[in-house]
């Protein structure tokens, strides 16, 4: 038996769109995995009721038929499903880490992040890397094609999740299928500010880089009192904020000494459209753990 954490994680960053990411030190999911003769899921914790034990329709089944690993594997869920936080590539995240380790594949981590991305594909419909990077291989993380680049980074982030369901396959139905030269021109720009930022570990910069004109505008109308919670976490000293994942999570980046303002002042502005909500005051963090 293997337990393995394996955080939560926040992609696109605005301008990074299906290619940016970071783990968050909070919340996460624990998943305990034993060798069997055939895959097993239980799921327990956070949203575990919309969450299906199904080895083909959960997550962690896809990457166990990808490892040829067959387990029992029990997933206590810190991280609730469509919430923007990558619910469904922490699980997955976790039993690759962990399947790898139980029957010695001999895999490295970023091996791993394809084999994860197996299991995203069947809740999203699309193999994308840009969460379970971050989950397996912590920092802040670019997913390209061409692999995973991984920087360490300790930037103060504010997450704050309403309960508002919105789901990466219909969020990904908005995202417009053309942009103009000078929106490109702004999201380079916009994408390497937030690139230095994280190797200078830089708040300001960060937050400056993660303006998007792109994808973000028609995300928000999906998340009701997007632009008020944007707005006071803004006013309340926040570098920058943007959508987490596709929603519902609001995040903000922002220097350590202005978290617990913010995180006050986002929940109040959902509040005040009669929207309850949570917030995790947490910071850019490590991978994926095994104990
Ligand atoms: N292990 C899992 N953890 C969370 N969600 C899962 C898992 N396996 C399958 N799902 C399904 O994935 C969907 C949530 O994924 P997604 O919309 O990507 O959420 P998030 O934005 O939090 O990653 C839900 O429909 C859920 O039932
Ligand atoms: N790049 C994807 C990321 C989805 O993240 P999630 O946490 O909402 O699953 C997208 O923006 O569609």
């Amino acid at each position: 038996m293997l337990t393995v954490r394996a955080p939560a994680t926040s992609a696109n960053l605005g301008s990074g769109f299906d290619v940016f990411g970071v783990a968050l030190e909070r919340p996460a999911d624990v998943v305990r995995l034993s060798k069997a003769d055939r895959t097993t899921i239980d799921v327990t914790g956070a949203g575990s009721q919309f969450i299906p034990e199904d080895p083909e329709k959960n997550t962690v089944g896809a990457v166990a038929e990808a490892l040829d690993a067959p387990a029992h594997i029990e997933i206590d869920k810190g991280v609730r499903p469509a919430s923007g936080l990558g619910s469904s590539a922490a699980s997955a995240a976790a039993a690759a880490v962990g399947l790898n380790e139980l029957y010695d594949r001999g895999h490295s981590r970023e091996e791993l992040v394809p084999i994860a991305a197996k299991g995203e594909a069947v809740v999203s419909g699309d193999a994308h890397d840009d969460n379970v990077a971050p989950s397996i291989m912590g920092g802040f993380t670019i997913a390209t094609e061409a692999g995973v680049r991984q920087v360490d980074a300790s930037i103060p982030l504010v997450a704050c999740l309403p309960d508002i369901v919105v789901s990466t396959r219909d969020a990904r139905r908005v995202v417009p299928e053309t942009a103009r030269v000078e929106q490109l021109v702004e999201t380079v720009g916009n994408a390497a500010t937030l690139t230095t930022g994280m190797h200078r570990d830089d708040p300001e910069l960060v937050g400056e880089g993660m303006h998007d004109t792109v994808v973000t505008p028609s995300r928000a109308k999906l998340i009701d009192g997007y632009e008020e919670v944007r707005e006071a976490a803004l006013s309340a000293g926040a570098t920058g904020v943007t959508i987490s994942g596709a929603g519902p999570t609001v995040i903000a980046a922002c220097e350590e000494d202005r978290q617990r303002a913010i995180a006050s002042t986002m929940l109040d502005a959902f509040a005040d459209r009669g929207i309850d909500a949570r917030v995790y005051q947490t910071r850019i963090g490590r991978g994926a753990q095994i104990f």
